[in-house]
């Protein structure tokens, strides 16, 4: 469904992505490992709109997506989820769900002016729909807690919530399970799996975490030095001798988790 070719990324006189091409299937969930300082995130970012190419193309269903600004793949269901910035940090989680779509009546004034009821439904349906999502996510109880007051998990859990507000198409995760205990990784897991299986959303995911890999993805996608070194199931993945040694250039910490 997405299709990458050739994408090359500089910054400055350095290669953060040096000529990737890689497809994302539809209702796939990839996995997008390789060492740090791969070029995943800058792969990610490029492909969401928020870095522009060097050079290279991305398209998506056939279509030219290259160097489409956020908001213009948001419409087309292409979703990365991001921090919940500082600011809403003193919304609750209802509220910070209720903010992700765009183009309600109330933005504008002529309606402000004469459809108050057509707003006050709006609400209410947004904030049933924010309800239904806090409820598929087992995270109900957080309604009315600030976003600046829940744990780091629960706030990933709340990123990926708000790409449940629109119609998602194909959503990039990065790093959801960074500084996550394992219990909260499970209900990660669980939400990615049942919106994967239930919803059709499409997914790619960076993470290190090996055993999360394991469980949700297939492909796995292997980058290093800003190119994809290997494609396959996890464990053809981890057989392959080009993907350990990248790995093993690394550092010891990596090593053990190609090899966990
Ligand atoms: N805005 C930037 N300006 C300059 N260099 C950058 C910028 N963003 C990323 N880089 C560099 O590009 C390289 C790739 O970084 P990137 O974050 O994409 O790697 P990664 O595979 O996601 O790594 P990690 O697993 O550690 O998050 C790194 O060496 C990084 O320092």
């Amino acid at each position: 469904m997405i299709v990458v070719e050739d994408l090359h990324k500089h910054f400055g006189g350095f290669h953060a992505v040096d000529g990737a091409s890689l497809s994302f299937d539809e209702g796939a969930i990839t996995g997008l490992i390789g060492p740090n300082g791969a070029g995943k995130t800058t792969l990610f970012n490029v492909i969401a709109g928020v870095h522009k190419p060097t050079s290279g193309r991305v398209t998506m269903g056939g279509e030219d997506i290259t160097g489409l600004p956020p908001h213009d793949l948001f419409h087309k269901g292409v979703l990365r989820t991001f921090q919940i910035a500082h600011e809403f940090h003193s919304m609750s989680c209802r509220e910070n769900l209720m903010m992700v779509p765009g183009g309600q009546s109330g933005e504008r004034l002529w309606n402000t002016w004469f459809g108050r009821r057509r707003i006050a439904d709006e609400e209410r349906a947004l904030r049933a729909k924010a309800d239904e999502v806090l409820e598929f996510l087992t995270i109900e109880h957080l309604a009315e807690q600030k976003a600046g007051q829940i744990s780091g998990g629960q706030k990933k859990l709340l990123e990926l919530g708000r790409t449940m507000m629109v119609d998602a198409r194909i959503v990039f995760l990065d790093e959801v399970g960074a500084g996550v205990n394992r219990t909260l990784l499970n209900v990660i897991g669980d939400a990615i799996l049942r919106l994967n299986e239930e919803r059709g959303y499409t997914f790619v995911v960076i993470e290190h975490d090996m055993d999360f890999i394991a469980r949700l993805c297939d492909p796995v996608i292997c980058m290093a030095e800003g190119r994809v070194l290997a494609t396959g199931t996890l464990d053809q993945i981890k057989a392959n001798e080009q993907v350990v040694e990248a790995y093993l250039g690394t550092g010891l910490k990596n090593r053990d988790a190609v090899s966990a």
